[in-house]
């Protein structure tokens, strides 16, 4: 009904003659328009486009929200802090796009304010105060604070030291980031340049930027806002170094802001995207002699004493990774928040446009009911599932190990670098594949700022750099494979997530049974088949490692690096395939939920391995007939996840303020909010475009004077 012609004609014509006039001055025909789009929106407010689709699901969405949230509380507490911030008008965010950097970043200075004064207004606890930071949605300095900081203070401070720092930052007296990276290097930790010399003299360390490689680079809430930093210097004392360590240094007057002698530093720069990650402060730091007390080194690892001598407690050294590690595992949950929303606005869209279909002027397809639309989106909505679920599990291991180090039981540190490493890279990437893959799937209205689709991918891409580039980390993953293959002849025995391993005569001549389609439904047929295929891939690669016997083990590993990728991929995959089987064996109350929640499950495996086909055929894990049975089987579980879509992703319970897209409303009513979105672009808020005068009418002129002249 908004596509009619005659309107749009008038439009054009009156447009070409009418001067220039602000938005509120828009000639009648907008007006008419416009308000007519108000009152539809107004009249249709109520009417659920989507509601057939509701109408359809077989399993009840209430109970389904407490699968994914993990509890009923945790549904009411997101419930209640997601209204709280889309009620309050100092969280807009629909005009973010169209804002300079300069405005960004004092909008995202305010509502960090804002949120913090609602915290303490509203006495949040610490889940519902983070929480509350999500929903605003908005990267910022805080992200650093919260999420770097203090936990680099909590995690590499003495008592003594978290005792004097932490109320400062609880309080936000002071404001710190993580100042790791260097303009030279990141991947690299053990690359990085910036000095901290001890000088007995005076009982300080000398802070010290000694190349331009060296100058920090990236982190974030550094170029503009952060009052302190957690930064990363090689600890020089006696004469020797001693390697990387942490230390707090102040960077910014807290009177002023302005920076401490010494301390040169900004902002690094716009970054990719309108609107997007350009609200962070990602910094430059150079630091000149930069003097701080040694209490200022973090010393819960090692220390250094007032007359200089370097002091290592008993413990591994790569506990000074812990922030890292802490964080990557976050990022894995993140990526299950950024993909089902994602995920919700494709196949909420997906069930309101029609294309095709009608010869005779009847009703359109749904998009949603195309194959090839299924084929696409469904395999993401169920890897939105795995990923929530595996996020889980990684942050019980988490929780568990970090248990384990406070009694100085370092046995599983492996595991959990491994893990988080692992799930982080693969996450990440097949998230930032899948919003883009969502966007596609949206057509071309998923181009538009108002789908929400560009700006989430924008923000979201990073991640697969930040904390470890995604390649670096799977190569972390395929050294620890590595390092346990060659354990299996000496009998040790493997334990957690590469327990499977231990099973190696089996897994490496085991022949698959499946030979029905629904045979693939069996839980243990796709085990099966993961674990073997994995390890093959494992065994193959330390196989061509050690038969390039004229070579050194580092450089044939290097010789067989883009092999060892794909057999972390297979391991880290197996993993989530695992944990996802685990969850569907627990009891899952509500009607239907299991049935949906089996369901993904099974399509998420068979996709994995239709899409991988190639690895499982070479390994000989399972033959061409059974790779077409799970391809058979992967198109029947679709045929059932299909009059579930729309109540699947309605579990993830996010509110259209989160969502963020004109295309994902609840509503479903997707066309007058496009429309009416359109009109808010600062270009419509003259008829007559600036710039006319300038160029426009003189080209025109110009042009049109020639053809006088033939
Ligand atoms: C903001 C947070 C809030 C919420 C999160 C949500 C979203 C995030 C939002 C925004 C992002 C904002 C911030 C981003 C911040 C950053 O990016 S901070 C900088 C991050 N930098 C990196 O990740 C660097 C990556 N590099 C490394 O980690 C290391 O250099 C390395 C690649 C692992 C190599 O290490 P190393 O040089 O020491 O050498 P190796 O020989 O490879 O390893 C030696 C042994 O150590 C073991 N190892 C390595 N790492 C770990 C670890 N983390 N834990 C435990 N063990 C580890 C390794 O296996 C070797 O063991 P061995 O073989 O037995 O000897
Ligand atoms: C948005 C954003 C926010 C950030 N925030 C912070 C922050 O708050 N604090 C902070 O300290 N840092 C921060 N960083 C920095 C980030 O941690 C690093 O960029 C990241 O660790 C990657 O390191 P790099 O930039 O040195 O990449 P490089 O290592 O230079 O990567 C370049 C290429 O080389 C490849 N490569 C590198 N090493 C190897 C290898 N051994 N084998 C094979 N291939 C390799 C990589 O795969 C990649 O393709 C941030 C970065 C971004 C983008």
């Amino acid at each position: 009904m908004w596509r009619g012609g005659s309107n749009t004609r008038t439009c054009k014509r009156r447009f070409f003659s009418s001067p220039t006039r602000s938005r509120h001055h828009r000639p009648p025909y907008i007006c008419r328009l416009h308000s007519r789009g108000s009152q539809h929106l107004k009249a249709m407010a109520e009417v659920d486009h989507l509601a057939a689709e509701r109408a359809t699901a077989r399993f009840d969405v209430e109970e389904m929200k407490v699968a994914w949230a993990g509890s009923r509380h945790a549904v009411h507490v997101a419930d209640r802090m997601a209204r709280l911030v889309a009620s309050d008008p100092v969280f807009r965010k629909d005009n973010r796009t169209m804002l300079s950097r300069k405005e960004l970043f004092k909008d995202t200075l305010r509502k960090a304010a804002h949120a913090w004064k609602r915290i303490v207004e509203l006495r949040l606890t610490e889940e519902e105060a983070d929480l509350l930071r999500q929903y605003v949605d908005q990267p910022g300095y805080v992200d650093l604070h919260w999420g770097m900081f203090v936990p680099a203070i909590k995690g590499q401070g003495t008592e003594e030291q978290q005792h004097k720092w932490l109320p400062l930052a609880y309080k936000f007296q002071i404001i710190g980031c993580y100042a790791q990276t260097e303009l030279g290097h990141g991947s690299n930790v053990q690359g990085l340049e910036t000095t901290a010399t001890f000088d007995p003299k005076t009982d300080e360390f000398v802070i010290h930027s000694p190349t331009l490689t060296s100058s920090k680079w990236w982190p974030g809430g550094l170029g503009k806002a952060s009052t302190h930093a957690v930064v990363y210097a090689r600890l020089i004392t006696e004469g020797k170094d001693y390697g990387i360590h942490g230390f707090i240094v102040q960077l910014r007057s807290l009177e002023d802001h302005s920076p401490l002698p010494g301390v040169t530093l900004g902002d690094i720069g716009g970054k990719f995207g309108s609107g997007a990650y350009n609200s962070m402060d990602n910094g430059v730091l150079r630091f000149d002699h930069v003097r701080i007390p040694r209490d200022q080194m973090l010393m819960r690892l090692s220390q250094v004493t007032r007359e200089g001598k370097y002091v290592h407690s008993n413990v591994p050294k790569q506990l000074l990774y812990g922030t890292m590690v802490y964080v990557r595992q976050s990022i894995v949950a993140d990526a299950s928040k950024a993909l089902s929303r994602a995920v919700c606005i494709a196949v909420r869209y997906s069930a309101v446009r029609k294309q095709f279909g009608s010869q005779d002027g009847g009703p359109e397809t749904q998009v949603l009911n195309y194959k090839t639309q299924q084929s696409r989106l469904f395999p993401l909505l169920a890897s939105a599932y795995a990923f929530r679920f595996v996020g889980d599990w990684l942050n019980w291991l988490y929780t568990d190990v970090t248990q384990k180090l406070e009694a100085k039981d370092f046995s599983t540190l492996q595991e959990a670098h491994a893990c988080t490493a692992g799930l982080k890279a693969v996450t990440t990437s097949v998230t930032a594949d899948a919003i883009e893959e969502c966007r596609k799937l949206c057509g071309g209205h998923g181009y538009l700022n108002s789908s929400g689709l560009p700006e989430l991918f924008a923000v979201y891409v990073p991640a697969c750099t930040y904390e470890g580039d995604n390649v670096v980390l799977l190569l972390q993953v395929a050294r620890i494979l590595m390092k346990t293959v060659s354990q299996l002849a000496s009998g040790k025995q493997p334990v957690g997530t590469m327990a499977y391993m231990g099973k190696v005569q089996y897994l490496m001549q085991c022949k698959s049974a499946v030979s029905s389609a629904e045979d693939w439904l069996n839980p243990d047929a796709i085990q099966e088949a993961f674990e073997a295929r994995a390890l093959r891939m494992a065994v193959n690669c330390a196989q061509n490692i050690s038969q390039a016997a004229s070579q050194e083990e580092a450089a044939g590993f290097y010789e067989r690096s883009p092999d060892l990728l794909e057999a972390a991929v297979a391991h880290i995959q197996l993993i989530i395939v695992t944990k996802f089987i685990e969850k569907v064996h627990q009891e899952i109350p509500g009607h239907g939920v299991k049935e949906q929640l089996q369901a993904l499950c099974n399509v998420y495996a068979l996709y994995i391995l239709h899409k991988h086909l190639g690895d499982f055929l070479a390994t000989g894990c399972i033959t061409p007939r059974q790779g077409a049975l799970a391809n058979e089987q992967l198109g029947k579980l679709y045929a059932q996840v299909r009059p579930n879509a729309v109540a699947l992703v309605d579990a993830f319970n996010y509110t259209d303020h989160y969502l963020g897209s004109v295309l994902g409303r609840y509503d479903g009513d997707v066309y007058p909010a496009l429309y009416e979105e359109a009109w808010k672009d600062p270009l419509n808020e003259t008829v007559v475009p600036e710039g006319y005068h300038e160029y426009l009418r003189p080209l025109i002129k110009q042009q049109q004077l020639k053809l006088s002249r033939l």
